[in-house]
């Protein structure tokens, strides 16, 4: 739904969801991925989409965000359909997809410099974004002659990170924002996300590290085999245990790691 004169929600606006996923819906070949998932994130919430490898949660951020075309159902972002109107709704969303393809032949800054651009943003609003969000992301001195191709996997994330955050949107959509990411700039993107939720923006990630969702993230998803099993306050899914415990006895059905692979054995 939009707003009647069809211009976008005003940034305090808090009526719609900022991130509302309706029976969305992806089969490859026969294979049901994502199988009709909803998620519902308020304004202001930091919300974490958790699963086993293979459970669907990039296939299912990827339609959200509108990179990957649903089978069926809706993504909206502050009521704005992902699908109908993917202008106005990327205005208002900043991704980091998992596996992001870059112009390898940028460095950094060229990057941002490029992309700000496209989106509309004046030369000095960029650069002074630019080099705000390279030193804070640790992206300065030699690594700013670094082209892409040769960064590392976690200067990636960053490099992918910064890239969400230029337009100064209202949510974020991270899949995988902590992977191969070192502790000290975990720290750093720690510190800018809890921020960006301070001030009213909203964040959905998605990770692995339950101990990284539980301090960071209000909200949690569970998902497993395509659908969403467990959604609510962390607290509430926890339910005295660890996120871990939980997610374990929630999706966890391996024993096989006490047994087999005997010739590792001294
Ligand atoms: N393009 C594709 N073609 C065929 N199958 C796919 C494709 N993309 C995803 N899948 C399948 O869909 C399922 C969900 O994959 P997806 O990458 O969404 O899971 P995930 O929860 O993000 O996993 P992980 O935690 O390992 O990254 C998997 O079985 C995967 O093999």
């Amino acid at each position: 739904m939009t707003s009647a004169e069809g211009a976008p929600p005003p940034a305090g606006d808090n009526q719609h969801p900022a991130f509302e996923l309706v029976a969305l819906h992806k089969e490859f070949g026969g294979y049901a991925a994502v199988k009709r998932a909803h998620l519902r994130v308020r304004p202001g919430s930091f919300y974490g989409l958790v699963g086993p490898n293979g459970a669907g949660k990039t296939t299912l951020l990827s339609m959200a965000v509108g990179l990957q075309r649903p089978d069926e159902g809706r993504a909206r972002v502050f009521g704005i359909d992902v699908w109908e109107e993917p202008e106005r709704a990327k205005e208002l969303m900043g991704v980091l997809p998992d596996g992001l393809a870059m112009p390898e032949q940028l460095t950094g800054r060229e990057l941002l410099t490029y992309l700000g651009r496209l989106r509309g943003l004046d030369r000095d609003t960029v650069d002074a974004r630019a080099d705000e969000l390279l030193a804070v992301l640790e992206l300065t001195g030699d690594v700013e002659r670094t082209l892409i191709l040769d960064y590392s996997t976690g200067m990636r994330k960053k490099i992918g990170l910064a890239t969400a955050l230029l337009h100064g949107p209202r949510l974020l959509v991270l899949d995988e924002p902590f992977e191969a990411v070192d502790p000290v700039s975990a720290v750093v993107l720690k510190g800018i996300l809890n921020r960006f939720v301070a001030s009213g923006g909203s964040v959905v990630l998605s990770s692995h590290v339950m101990a990284l969702v539980e301090q960071l993230c209000d909200t949690v998803a569970v998902m497993a085999k395509g659908q969403v099993v467990v959604e609510g306050p962390v607290a509430e899914v926890r339910g005295g245990k660890t996120l871990e415990e939980t997610f374990v006895e929630l999706v966890g059905h391996h024993t096989g790691g006490e047994k087999g692979l005997s010739w590792l054995s001294r």
